[in-house]
């Protein structure tokens, strides 16, 4: 189990705050997704929890240690960390690289890489070149990469945003199963698969947390539409509430 908490957060880049006084507290288990339109400051607060260091004002704590002061080694144990985009500018395989990731923590057993080859879908592909896979396969051998060592908790960046929409169900699906005994932060793009999967939502704008709460919490804020400046319509399933873009009325307007 682990715990991150964000107690007034505000990071600066460029001359302005990005990320403008965040207090969050996500305690494991559950999914969390980070939501909210392009720049609204979602990156730099997933990278700011996995212990980037930075200027910044406020802090991270994680199990109520500042993140700045955990030793990397053990940071890498207790954080995975998933960045939206990686492009290896040196010759590597899937293998490689999932095999460099199990280096991070202690005592993963024989045969993780290769389970965890085999749950990539990647067999048969993890001795190409880096360049020789698709988007997909190369999104799902970071994926692999990062949570070869099972870490209590794992944040990641957009996951999702090269996988085709069976992979990104899968994913999602494999993302809530690990967050039902650990801690998973996702930021997520489709806000259908965000409302649908997620326990918890954080949706941001201009740097700040402008609403968070369960998906039927954050629907009901009302904000959603305000802040992507565009018109939702909500269905609940199964007693969760999907919101997804209207597209409807764009095709009729
Ligand atoms: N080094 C930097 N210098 C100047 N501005 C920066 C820097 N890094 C980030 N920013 C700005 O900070 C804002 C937040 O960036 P961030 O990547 O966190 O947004 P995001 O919500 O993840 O966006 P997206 O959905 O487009 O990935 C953006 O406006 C970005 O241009």
């Amino acid at each position: 189990m682990i715990r991150i908490d964000i107690a007034d957060l505000t990071i600066h880049r460029g001359g302005r705050a990005v990320v403008a006084g965040v207090t969050l507290a996500l305690p494991s288990p559950g999914l969390v997704g980070i939501i909210g339109p392009n720049g609204a400051g979602k990156s730099t607060l997933a990278r700011a929890m996995a212990g980037q260091p930075g200027a910044r004002t406020g802090r991270v704590l994680v199990d109520g240690t500042d993140v700045a002061t955990i030793a990397p080694a053990r940071l890498a144990e207790r954080i995975g960390y998933l960045p939206q985009t990686f492009q290896p500018h040196w010759d590597i395989t899937a293998r490689m690289l999932i095999a460099l990731g199990a280096r991070r923590a202690a005592g993963v057993p024989p045969g993780a890489v290769e389970a965890a080859i085999g749950a990539a879908g990647l067999t048969g592909k993890a001795d190409r070149p880096w360049p020789s896979l698709s988007g997909g396969e190369r999104a799902q051998a970071l994926l692999a990469a990062v949570t070869v060592t099972d870490p209590p908790c794992l944040i990641a960046d957009e996951p999702g945003a090269s996988l085709d929409i069976r992979h990104r169900i899968a994913l999602m699906r494999d993302l809530r199963r690990r967050g039902r005994t650990r801690l998973v932060v996702t930021v997520l793009h489709d806000l259908e698969l965000a409302t649908a999967f997620c326990d918890r939502l954080v949706l941001m704008e201009g740097g700040g947390v402008v609403a968070e709460g369960t998906p039927a919490e954050v629907v009901a804020s009302g904000r959603l539409g305000e802040v992507f400046g565009t018109v939702f319509e909500t269905a609940v399933h199964g007693g969760l509430t999907v919101a997804r873009p209207a597209i409807g009325e764009f095709l009729c307007g």
